[in-house]
């Protein structure tokens, strides 16, 4: 893979994408799982893969005549800084992210989606960009129009506060790792987030929110529950398909609104 550091034309050295191949694309759909962008992609209309690169798998679709680009983030906030910094300099404007999660509060179930309003920044990238002071908060009018798109699917969603940790075992306070020790800064952890009132444990949002704020971009995160952690620690895997189905109907209307909405809004 060739590609420039810094060069806002070229194709981005990590994520193996230029200007050109995103047909003007201003929207981008992130899930963190590069098998999860082909099916994400075929709700979009003609759609088409792109590229493969490290963690990053992308493919360019349509909502009417509306470009969209979808590309996986892989784990973790490091990736997912690098994405949104190669993906900015070609012009991508508003970034949602369409993650699976791990619910902590007792009244989310399986298959929920959960809309952020904001996040927890319990990982180190985005201490980066942002002092730790600087919050991680979701572009208001993008994250309405996914709370619309919800809605509009009859799909049971929640708001609210997540926390994106650097680690998916200690830093969300699992006991079944391979050592099954937790530093004694998350021992409670968990709980603690819970009489907060943050409703689940993801890797990237907050990351994305903190970097796309200093940017002046826009950033929406969009998560479907596949694990209940107040009924144990193990994630299941049989709700990922009603998952991933649920999260790219709700991105696909999610533009639909938001860009007749902005159009209407620049006259
Ligand atoms: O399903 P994705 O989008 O990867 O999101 C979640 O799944 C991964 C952990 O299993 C982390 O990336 C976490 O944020
Ligand atoms: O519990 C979970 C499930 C998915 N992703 C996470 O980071 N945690």
């Amino acid at each position: 893979m060739t590609g420039v550091v810094g060069d806002m034309e070229a194709v981005q050295y990590h994520i193996g994408l230029s200007r050109a191949m995103l047909c003007g694309a201003r929207y981008v759909f992130l899930p963190g799982d590069p098998d999860r962008v082909g099916p994400i992609a075929s709700f979009l209309d003609r759609s088409m893969e792109l590229v493969q690169h490290r963690e990053y798998r992308s493919a360019l679709g349509y909502v009417g005549n509306i470009p969209v680009l979808v590309m996986s983030t892989g784990i973790g906030a490091p990736s997912t800084g690098i994405a949104i910094e190669e993906l900015a300099r070609l012009g991508v404007t508003y970034f949602l992210r369409l993650g699976t999660t791990g619910a902590i509060q007792p009244h989310i179930a399986l298959g929920d989606l959960i809309i952020s309003e904001g996040a927890v920044r319990l990982e180190g990238t985005s201490g980066h960009y942002a002092p730790v002071e600087f919050p991680a908060v979701a572009s208001l009018p993008l994250t309405q129009k996914v709370v619309e798109a919800a809605l509009h699917h009859h799909f049971s969603y929640q708001t609210g506060i997540c926390c994106s940790s650097d680690s998916f075992w200690p830093g969300q306070e699992r006991y079944d790792s391979f050592s099954g020790y937790v530093q004694r800064r998350f021992q409670g952890s968990l709980e603690e987030w819970q009489h907060l009132g943050v409703l689940n444990f993801e890797m990237e949002t907050s990351a994305l929110f903190t970097i796309a704020r200093t940017f002046g971009l826009h950033a929406a995160s969009l998560c479907g529950v596949i694990a209940v952690r107040t009924q144990g620690e193990s994630v299941r895997e049989g709700v990922y398909a009603q998952v991933k189905e649920r999260l790219a109907r709700v991105a696909r209307e999610t533009v639909r609104r938001h860009a007749a909405w902005a159009g209407a809004r620049c006259g």
